[in-house]
């Protein structure tokens, strides 16, 4: 028998590992998805030829149920389909902050129960999903959910403990690098560059960057001063950022990341 997975739903994140499993050569027939609104489901169907049913239905055909809503809307999805998930399917959240124990509570006793936090690019296959085993998951569970995710960039696996943390680095961290793409773009128009160049520098230097991040397997801070010629440009720039406390506000952000990923857990704040 063909697995099937249902993704229930289906917004950015869930259309996002939608879209990556099926490039990386799921059948669409072999997945489900769920969506709120009627248009929405229609659109998942027209676009990736996926059948869309109700999450009761989701839960009776599918061994693999990735839950995808925001943390505010999963008790109230979850109250919908506990009676209708059989204790050996496989649940896996992508929400931030919601404790696999919340899932735990309300599912049969001895579901199994897997944690991940992902992030938006996996829309270009370039995701970190970060894994963690609630109480009944095994291996095996693991191994699965990191073959689904992993379709969609890399994976790693830490204790759920460590969950809020890598929200704050890693779910949340793309939006931190537009930004600061966005505010570098508004001090090149304040140099005097067109917009569109400002927006293509800044963007190249990005990419080239984490690249050699990636590949060059040299420390930050070496890369950093190989850019920093004595009495030359980039120190200036450097002095400036030390100065705004730019370091500290990184660490406070990420900070007020973390805790607010805690105060998710329950589900409704
Ligand atoms: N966006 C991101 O970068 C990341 C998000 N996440 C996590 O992913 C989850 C989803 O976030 P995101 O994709 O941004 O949010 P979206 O709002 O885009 O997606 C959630 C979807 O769930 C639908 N939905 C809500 N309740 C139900 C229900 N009972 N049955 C079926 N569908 C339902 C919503 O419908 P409707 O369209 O009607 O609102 C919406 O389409 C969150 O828990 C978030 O913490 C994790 C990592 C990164
Ligand atoms: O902002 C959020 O709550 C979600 C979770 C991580 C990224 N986006």
């Amino acid at each position: 028998m063909t697995e099937k997975v249902a993704v229930l739903g289906t917004g950015k994140i869930g259309e996002a590992l939608l879209s990556g499993m099926i490039r990386g050569g799921w059948s669409p027939s072999d997945l489900l998805v769920t969506a709120r609104r009627p248009e929405r489901a229609e659109e998942l169907r027209a676009r990736y030829g996926v059948e869309a049913v109700s999450n009761a239905e989701a839960a009776k055909a599918a061994e693999t149920l990735i839950l995808t809503v925001k943390p505010q809307d999963m008790g109230a999805l979850l109250d919908e389909l506990a009676p209708h998930v059989p204790a050996d399917r496989l649940v896996v959240s992508g929400a931030a902050g919601i404790p696999t124990s919340f899932f735990e509570a309300r599912l049969a006793a001895g579901t199994p129960v897997v944690r991940v936090m992902t992030n938006t690019p996996a829309l270009v296959d370039e995701a970190m999903s970060v894994i963690s085993a609630g109480s009944h998951a095994t291996e095996e569970h693991l191994a699965h959910t990191e073959a689904i995710f992993g379709g969609v960039g890399k994976t790693l696996r830490v204790p759920e403990s460590q969950q809020d943390a890598a929200t704050a680095l890693s779910g949340s961290g793309p939006a931190y690098f537009y930004f600061l793409v966005e505010a570098m773009t508004d001090a090149g128009i304040l140099l005097g560059l067109p917009r569109d160049k400002a927006h293509d520098l800044i963007v190249q230097a990005a990419i080239g960057a984490a690249v050699m991040l990636r590949d060059s397997d040299q420390h930050p801070v070496t890369l950093r001063e190989a850019v920093t010629s004595p009495a030359g440009t980039t120190i200036n720039a450097i002095r400036e950022l030390e100065s705004h406390g730019v370091r500290a506000a990184l660490i406070a952000a990420l900070e007020a990341a973390r805790d607010r990923s805690r105060e998710l857990a329950s589900g409704n704040s």
